[in-house]
């Protein structure tokens, strides 16, 4: 079932050791097959270097699992929040990739300092509020998704124009249309990450780029009028 998404989904996954976004077998991708309602997701546990694309596992919406030898990634009810909530999203990444876990860990956006954010992030990236104690002794990654879409949601924020956010004291997420496509929005966080935090030391910088700029630039790549490469 879903060979193909697996294969996808095995091959987004083994990028994250390849851009050094993780350690170990922390971060984790998924796709989700939306006829189907049916998302495919790394393992639990298992090292990037031994995994396979059969070893990914297949979940309802539920979070049951329907096909797979492993435990789903302990992300995945988070993954699925996601998925139920944007109906444009079709791969999720999870990183603790070091910059942008360093602001998740300082509670604090990366705000839109320059043009490499705005090419692919249509504003700050936010930083979710701390979860609740009943949150987190509760189904923790369900209440983590949760808080994400009530994040967007309070700040009238279009999930797929900033497609990424900061989980308080936890890490990175970020999503896209596929997989591949997530894992790239992932990498280019992280680097957007490590220039906010060396402009805002170098410089004290924390004030938002100016709105024509960052329109200019964001509008270039995305929505109906976009010119940048080779669009004709
Ligand atoms: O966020 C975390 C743990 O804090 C996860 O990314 C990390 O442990 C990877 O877990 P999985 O191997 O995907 O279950």
């Amino acid at each position: 079932m879903l060979s193909e998404l697996k294969k996808i989904v095995f091959e987004a996954n083994l990028l994250l050791p390849k851009y050094k976004m993780v350690t170990f077998t922390w971060g984790n991708v998924s796709g989700i097959d939306r006829e189907k309602g049916l998302v495919v997701i790394k393992p639990s546990g298992v090292d990037y270097e031994k995994m396979k694309a059969e070893d990914m596992v297949v979940v309802d919406l539920d979070g049951t699992v329907v096909e797979g030898n492993y435990n789903p990634s302990s992300d995945t009810d988070t993954h699925i929040e996601l998925y139920k909530a944007c109906p444009d999203i079709g791969g999720i990444v999870h990183t603790h990739s070091r910059y942008a876990t360093s602001w998740a860990q300082a509670c604090k956006d990366i705000p839109a300092l320059g043009t490499t954010h705005a090419d692919d992030f249509y504003g700050s990236i936010p930083c979710t509020r701390a979860m609740k104690e009943n949150e987190i002794a509760g189904s923790y990654e369900k209440e983590t998704g949760k808080v994400i879409i009530e994040t967007f949601k309070d700040r009238q924020l279009d999930m797929m124009a900033v497609p990424g956010v900061l989980v308080y004291s936890h890490g990175p997420f970020a999503w896209e249309k596929d997989p591949m496509k997530a894992v790239k929005k992932a990498v280019i966080l992280e680097e957007i990450a490590f220039m906010a935090y060396h402009t805002t030391t170098l410089s004290g910088k924390t004030s938002f780029m100016q709105q024509e700029l960052l329109d200019k630039h964001y509008l270039r790549k995305h929505g109906a009028n976009a010119y940048y490469g080779q669009k004709k």
